[in-house]
């Protein structure tokens, strides 16, 4: 499962990059003052391409930050001007606090060499050197000692899953291992930032697709920045911390996948999201509802059904203090010992309640879903109860509908007993206490306070 977004994010700055232009033809810089004049790409092309035009944004250290557009949307000149391939035609960039733009090449060479390294989608392995060899190539040209290099190289194969190929020429790997020794030799360098334009995107889906997770694992064990290119929205999604939109050289959006998905920026990212694997994007803790069925552990029988009975449903979440889940009561239990007269409800808690973290995604809910009866438990590490998603609002996100169409609150799952019939026993079992309870009920018991929409 992926780490969790932002868990090793923190709030330093890695890349700042401040109005950046990139302008290709004989006049970069006339085509810049006439952009900031208000002149639109369209009207330049005659003087040239407006390849990126006022980008601003900031990268945090530790964060994988998505850069993604159609092709010819500016991309690549983007990135390349992070690292100096490219010299910016206005605006400045700084990695670690370090200029980028406006520095002498020597100072250049040198922040490259040790802040930040590239990946590409083809990046030339050494055809007649190791899989060892290829990975310590960066540490080499670093200067490294060769037995120091070796071995943090080996490390490095162990990371990127090459074990038993140290010793092995490229040509005898597959395309996602040939990737992986290019990934490893990214990684070898240990630079603090790692820039990968359409690293994946040569290879065949499912591959690409555990190149993903691994570089997710990777990167919350390494604890690296990242700046990622891809035109592929569904790996935007499943990579990004934080996501840049760009068209036609311009980012119309930065946000986080579950922003850009819930709330685009315009009809153009809107458009763009609409064909997005939603079970792959979205989290439990971005769709669930607040929990309603839910009494504390000390209530007692009676309290378990009233609730119950008022919601139309057959089960309730049981809490302890601290709003820890305990389990779930069922209704058939709960009558039974209201007609006995018991009063410990922790005797009939049961723990078939399927629970899930906050940041798990949809498509890790589908298995618990269809095997649970109830909804499924949104809880934190600290098993609290934070809400509940039950089937249908699983069904509504992953559809992009409401939820709720009626007036009616449905809560799940639906009751075996009429309301007149729990009425009824509450009465019988005990008449003063049922009129005390009726006169201080209310209605539908308050909903939990975790739930979020
Ligand atoms: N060296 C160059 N000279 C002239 N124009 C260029 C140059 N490099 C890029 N461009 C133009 O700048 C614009 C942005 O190109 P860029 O490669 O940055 O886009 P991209 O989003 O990375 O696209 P792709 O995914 O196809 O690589 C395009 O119109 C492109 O033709």
């Amino acid at each position: 499962m992926r780490a969790c977004a932002g868990e090793s994010v923190t709030e330093t700055i890695a890349v700042k990059a401040e109005h950046l232009y990139k302008a290709f033809g004989r006049r970069p810089n006339e085509i810049v003052k006439k952009l900031e004049a208000g002149a639109s790409r369209a009207d330049l092309t005659a003087l040239g391409t407006a390849a990126v035009i006022d980008a601003s944004f900031e990268v945090k250290t530790g964060e994988i930050f998505v850069v993604m557009g159609l092709s010819g949307s500016g991309k690549s000149t983007l990135i390349r001007m992070l690292n100096g391939l490219h010299e910016a035609t206005s605006g400045t960039v700084t990695v670690g606090g370090v200029p980028i733009t406006g520095v002498p090449a020597t100072q250049l060479r040198d922040v490259r060499r040790t802040k930040i390294s590239m990946v590409f989608q083809h990046f030339a392995l050494l055809p007649h050197r190791t899989v060892i060899d290829n990975v310590a190539y960066g540490l080499e040209v670093q200067g490294v000692p060769r037995a120091e290099r070796l071995e943090r190289a080996r490390i490095i194969i162990r990371l990127v899953g090459l074990d038993g190929w140290a010793d092995s020429l490229p040509s005898e790997l597959s395309g996602g291992m040939q990737q992986r020794v290019g990934l490893g030799r990214a990684l070898a360098a240990d630079t603090d930032v790692l820039l990968m334009d359409e690293a994946f995107s040569a290879l065949d889906p499912l591959i690409r697709r555990e190149m993903q997770e691994q570089l997710r694992e990777l990167q919350a064990e390494l604890g690296k920045t990242i700046i990622f290119i891809t035109h592929d929205l569904n790996e935007a999604m499943f990579l990004g911390d934080r996501i840049a939109v760009m068209r036609d050289g311009r980012i119309v959006q930065i946000g986080t996948p579950d922003e850009i998905l819930t709330d685009p920026a315009n009809d153009y990212v809107a458009q763009f999201v609409q064909d997005v694997d939603r079970a792959r994007v979205l989290t439990a803790s971005g769709v669930m509802e607040p929990a309603k069925s839910v009494v504390s552990a000390s209530a007692g029988p009676r309290a378990a059904l009233r609730t119950m009975r008022d919601l139309q449903t057959s089960a309730a979440f049981v809490l302890s203090t601290g709003r820890k889940l305990i389990g779930v009561v069922h209704d058939k239990d709960v009558m039974r010992q209201v007609k006995a007269g018991e009063t410990d409800l922790g005797r009939i808690v049961r723990n078939d309640v399927a629970t899930i973290e906050p940041d798990a995604h949809l498509s890790d809910l589908f298995e618990l879903s269809v095997e649970s009866p109830l909804p499924v438990a949104v809880v934190d590490d600290k098993q609290r109860l934070l809400g509940v998603i039950p089937r249908v609002t699983l069904l509504a996100a992953l559809g992009n509908v409401p939820a709720n169409t009626s007036e009616l609150e449905i809560v799940e799952p639906p009751a075996t007993y009429s309301i007149d019939v729990i009425t009824e026993t509450l009465r019988e079992t005990a008449p003063a206490a049922a009129a005390a309870e009726e006169a201080a009920s209310t209605p539908v018991l308050a909903a939990t306070e975790g739930g979020s929409r």
